[in-house]
């Protein structure tokens, strides 16, 4: 049985005074339920209070940040390494989000780097893959989401997804309000599921996959219903303590 992951990604929100709130408002939404794995990916700026905060708070809100870079130390101008991930207390690391794709240039193959320098560091890579709304009118969505997860197993073994998580985001859902039915998301997860399996059956029994773009408290339920979603990564929802820890709950309730 997979243990649900719900995770928040901040993306480019937040101050001090947000994150006090918000840290202080889920732990207190929190205490108490069992059963999912709750993650937050500040801002890396934040990561210093954020796991001062969470220290101090009485709910096991696992820490998480948005990006790493691909090198250790040296002359790599505003680039943050996964030591320095570490030393703030941050586990588990967004990849491959599609904002970083689309607005950073990110391709298959420096994600997938990313994600074995993760590894390699004992983190826990959150990889997130999904289609555009024109790939997935073309019917091409489970061929772009193989061909995103294959940059890491073609490179790294299947093996390599051991503790790993995927983030199934459609892009067209991001943000957009136009989540995908839980119908739909359940037929895109069990085929990743599958095509994994082509690799090693266990492997696809064992991977946390995620459902993300517009996961909402009202819509959340219907997602964790279904066999192969496992999660979800959160992004507008999780800015307000109630509707993430709503969602976090209906995540607990749905996987008992
Ligand atoms: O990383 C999170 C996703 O991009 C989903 O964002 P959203 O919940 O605002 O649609």
């Amino acid at each position: 049985m997979r243990h649900p992951v719900v995770m928040g990604n901040w993306k480019l929100n937040g101050s001090k005074e947000m994150v006090s709130n918000l840290l202080k408002g889920l732990d207190a939404e929190l205490k108490g339920v069992e059963g999912v794995d709750v993650a937050v990916a500040p801002p890396a700026m934040y990561l210093d209070l954020a796991e001062q905060l969470i220290g101090k708070g009485e709910s096991k809100i696992i820490l998480g940040a948005q990006n790493v870079d691909v090198n250790a130390s040296g002359a790599f101008t505003g680039d943050i390494s996964p030591e320095m991930l570490k030393d703030f207390g941050a586990s588990h690391i967004i990849i491959g989000h599609s904002e970083r794709r689309e607005y950073h240039n990110e391709s298959d193959e420096f994600v997938a780097k990313k994600f074995a320098f993760l590894k390699e560091h004992g983190l826990t890579p959150v990889l997130c893959i999904g289609e555009s709304e024109a790939q997935n009118e073309a019917g091409e969505t489970v061929a772009v989401c193989a061909r995103q997860i294959d940059a890491v197993i073609n490179t790294q073994g299947v093996e390599a997804l051991e503790g790993a998580i995927i983030a199934y985001e459609p892009i067209w859902a991001i943000g957009t309000g136009k989540a995908a039915t839980a119908d739909d998301a359940q037929r895109i997860h069990a085929a990743i599921r599958a095509h994994i399996a082509e690799k090693s059956e266990e492997m696809a029994k064992k991977v946390v996959i995620q459902y993300g773009g517009s996961v909402k408290p009202e819509n959340a339920a219907a997602y964790f219903a279904q066999p192969d979603i496992d999660g979800a990564l959160v992004g507008g929802a999780a800015l307000n303590a109630e509707s993430f820890a709503a969602i976090a709950k209906a995540a607990a309730e749905a996987k008992k």
